[in-house]
């Protein structure tokens, strides 16, 4: 799971990872964020029990090192981590009873999504939603958890997701300020063959201007550490601009000096961006001939993921500027989307120039 928070910014934006299962360098070094980690995987094969003597070596072990390996037992949990946030004044009390709420429904969610196939939750519902996709059973499903545990914390006003047409309003007896956008599982278009997915969401005071902070305290996307630089982007070449073209071409084939990227595309926005940020290169969705605005919604998706990138050194781009920048006009606005540390997509904007 990959998750930041904004501390003096207005908007904040978190996702949340259903089946990411082990800490990552990002979470590890960031502030406090493993405390967000609620993942699940779909399920393993059993480990072989340890042996009587390995069970023994491991307690002498463990004791040697009890001193030493203190903090690796200080387990921090997000309800802790919350009212940390709370009593140093970062986030207020009301904020903390949304976040618990969405913590609430990610756990639901991991977890109908790990028992998918034995509940008979996999394949589609039968219907198509405002966008044109066939939604998923558990599209379905997981927007009514998100929503659900949204309107009973009793502190948002207006909710909106990918699965709803238009934004609806909480009923006024459970309704309260934040609006909050949500794709309560992203990437459920490959869930069948158990394929990373997860919840984005972004959290807004009404009426405010939606302005992120940015720091460049922590670049955690500094390519200048990331030795394996790989291109992460959905490819239709032959809808491409020449630009894009030249671009990609370059990046796979950089001449003599140069180190050709590796593609890698999962097909999963939550996790080609999580992959991304740990290993570095550039994660993209183009616009093409076929989508004139690429595909990714704004709201729920490239805004949130934008401003993670953005807390952690890098930067969100459509190409040509900033995602934070643009102004929302519509729900379910699509743009492109680029995703990388700051060289990389300085570099991509450079050519679509
Ligand atoms: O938009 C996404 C999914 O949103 P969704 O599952 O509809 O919430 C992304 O995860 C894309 O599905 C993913 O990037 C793959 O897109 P394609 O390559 O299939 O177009
Ligand atoms: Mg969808
Ligand atoms: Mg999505
Ligand atoms: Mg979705």
């Amino acid at each position: 799971m990959i998750t930041s928070t904004a501390t003096s910014s207005k908007l904040q934006y978190f996702s949340s990872s259903h089946s990411l299962s082990s800490l990552s360098p990002f979470q590890q070094s960031s502030l406090d964020t493993k405390a967000f980690t609620s993942c699940s995987s779909p399920a393993k094969k059993k480990q072989a029990p340890a042996t009587t003597t390995s069970i023994k070596c491991m307690a002498v072990e463990t004791t040697k090192t009890a001193v030493k390996k203190k903090n690796a037992y200080e387990i921090q949990t997000l309800t802790g981590w919350l009212l940390k946030q709370e009593q140093a004044g970062v986030i207020d009390a009301e904020l903390t009873i949304v976040l618990s709420s969405i913590s609430m429904a990610c756990k639901q969610i991991a977890s109908l999504v790990q028992r998918a196939s034995i509940s008979n939750l996999t394949g589609v519902q039968g219907a198509v939603n405002i966008q044109g996709e066939d939604q998923k059973k558990l599209d379905v499903i997981s927007n009514e958890v998100f929503s659900n545990c949204l309107r009973s914390s009793g502190r948002t006003g207006i909710i909106a997701s990918e699965e709803e047409d238009v934004p609806v309003a909480v009923e006024e007896s459970y309704s309260g300020n934040y609006i909050v956008v949500f794709d309560p599982l992203d990437g459920s278009s490959n869930i069948d063959a158990a394929v990373s997915t997860g919840s984005i969401f972004g959290i807004y005071h009404p009426n405010d201007e939606c302005l992120a902070d940015y720091s460049d305290e922590d670049s955690l996307l500094d390519s200048e550490e990331q030795k394996n630089r790989s291109l992460c982007i959905q490819l239709r070449p032959h809808m491409w601009d020449d630009k894009l073209k030249k671009y990609i071409d370059d990046l796979k084939d950089p001449g003599p000096t140069g180190k050709p990227y590796s593609a890698r595309y999962i097909g999963s926005l939550v996790g080609d961006f999580h992959r991304t940020l740990l290993y570095g290169g550039i994660y993209g969705y183009p616009r093409d001939t076929k989508s004139k605005n690429g595909k990714l919604r704004l709201l729920y998706e490239c805004a949130p993921m934008s401003y993670l990138a953005e807390q952690a050194g890098g930067k969100g781009s459509d190409g040509h500027s900033r995602v934070l920048d643009i102004m929302p006009t519509e729900i379910h606005q699509r743009v492109p989307l680029y995703i990388g540390s700051p060289d990389e997509v300085d570099k991509l904007e450079k050519y679509l120039a």
